[in-house]
């Protein structure tokens, strides 16, 4: 028995929100589990602090399964974004406790490593296709095997995946929300000629991604699939809304190209039918808003089942307790797929100091015990929190759109 003694938690923005939570045994070991939930972060602190941490005190934190099943069928109010975020981070924490007392790195208690590192896909962007391809070659020359391509729609003054800053996209980025406006018709002409002309420039050695957002119909991803199919994607991601899993389908009947979904994903039950039906290649749920690496876990179990890997979440609004996690989950499963990594400031590193690194297209989570990140909490308290919304998207006509 290794009584929690304390649990609290850290809100700090070196750069944008993060909450931690960090939990504490009676032998002094302590745990961190990410709980940030990007523009809505307060809700899941909230929760931890007033609803679960009073039920964690004096619990065996070696009991991971029954402490996530007290959480998850104790609350009756199961599943969403706020709740599996919170028992996500509880998760993580208890994990990365367990591994810390075993003296081992996460990974090797999850089964062992399965691959030498995870490969994953870095973010160019930019306004025109000229500049998305110049930077996606500085990428390509740090090494990377893998590069998501995003460009700005002519006749649109912004565009999702292209921001000023290239070298870190921060959607949250007002005190109230950003108005964006969108136009299917537009975004339906550009990309096709970006991952053309991305061939063309980039040749065909290198993985080429696209995310869409969760902006069109079905019929309408079907063509853009469909239209995307010579130029061998990886995948493309989040091509309509998934509330209704079936929308799949109709894009699957009509084009090979490889599709992912699932970072909005908070449960297993949200993608059931994607997977059983074999109707998309890659999840991409990952650890803090699916539920942490104990419900994880049961997703990728599901999904090997159906030849579907995984393809984590990994912006940087997940911070980098999250990306540790991921990584750690990521090499000791068999369906892994790739993950997705977008750098954090040099602030949020310095608070987060972790062991993970990049080499030759890969990301290994580091040898130390536990999840191998730490929080410096002075200087967590040197970033207070700063409220920050994710934009809305209006079509030209005034009428809300997904964003
Ligand atoms: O990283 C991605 O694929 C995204 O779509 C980024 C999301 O918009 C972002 O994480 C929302 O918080
Ligand atoms: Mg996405």
């Amino acid at each position: 028995m290794l009584k929690i003694k304390s649990a609290r938690v850290i809100t700090t923005s070196p750069g944008r929100n993060f909450i931690t939570l960090k939990i504490e045994t009676e032998d002094g070991t302590f745990g961190l589990g990410d709980a940030t939930l990007n523009g809505r972060e307060l809700a899941v602190a909230s929760y931890l602090q007033d609803h679960i941490i009073p039920c964690l005190i004096g619990r065996d934190a070696h009991q991971i399964e029954d402490i996530w099943q007290y959480l998850y069928k104790g609350a009756y109010w199961r599943r969403g974004p706020v709740t599996m975020s919170a028992i996500a981070a509880v998760d993580m924490a208890l994990w990365d406790i367990k591994a810390k007392v075993a003296g081992l790195p996460l990974y090797q208690l999850l089964g062992g490593a399965c691959r030498e590192g995870n490969l994953v896909y870095a973010h160019a962007n930019g306004e025109s296709i000229e500049e998305t391809l110049s930077e996606a070659k500085k990428y390509i020359a740090l090494g990377y095997r893998a590069v998501r391509l995003q460009c700005g729609v002519p006749g649109l003054s912004s565009t999702y995946g292209v921001s000023k800053d290239k070298a870190r996209y921060e959607p949250a980025d007002a005190d109230l929300p950003t108005e964006n406006t969108w136009s299917t018709e537009k975004y339906l002409r550009i990309v096709p000629q970006l991952f053309a002309a991305a061939r063309e420039e980039l040749g065909w050695d290198i993985h080429l991604l696209h995310d869409a957002h969760h902006r069109m119909t079905p019929i309408e991803a079907a063509r853009l699939a469909k239209d995307l199919e010579p130029y061998r994607l990886f995948w493309l991601e989040d091509a309509v809304p998934a509330e209704n899993q079936a929308n799949f389908r109709l894009i699957r009947q009509h084009s090979t190209t490889p599709l992912a979904v699932g970072e909005v994903f908070n449960s297993i039950w949200d993608c059931k039918q994607l997977i059983e039906e074999q109707l998309i290649d890659y999840i991409r749920a990952t650890v803090v808003h699916a539920g942490g690496i104990t419900h994880l876990r049961r997703i990728a179990n599901l999904a090997a089942l159906y030849n579907v890997r995984t393809g984590c979440h990994g912006a940087t609004d997940l911070s980098p307790v999250t990306m540790a996690a991921a990584l750690h989950f990521g090499l000791s499963i068999p369906n892994f797929g790739i993950q997705e990594y977008m750098h954090h400031t040099d602030e949020t590193n310095a608070v987060f100091p972790h062991g993970y690194s990049f080499s030759d297209g890969y990301l290994h989570p580091g040898n130390s015990p536990g999840l191998g990140v730490d929080i410096d909490e002075d200087m967590a308290k040197e970033f207070p929190y700063k409220r920050a919304f994710l934009p809305v998207n209006r079509l030209e006509d005034g009428g809300m759109h997904d964003w």
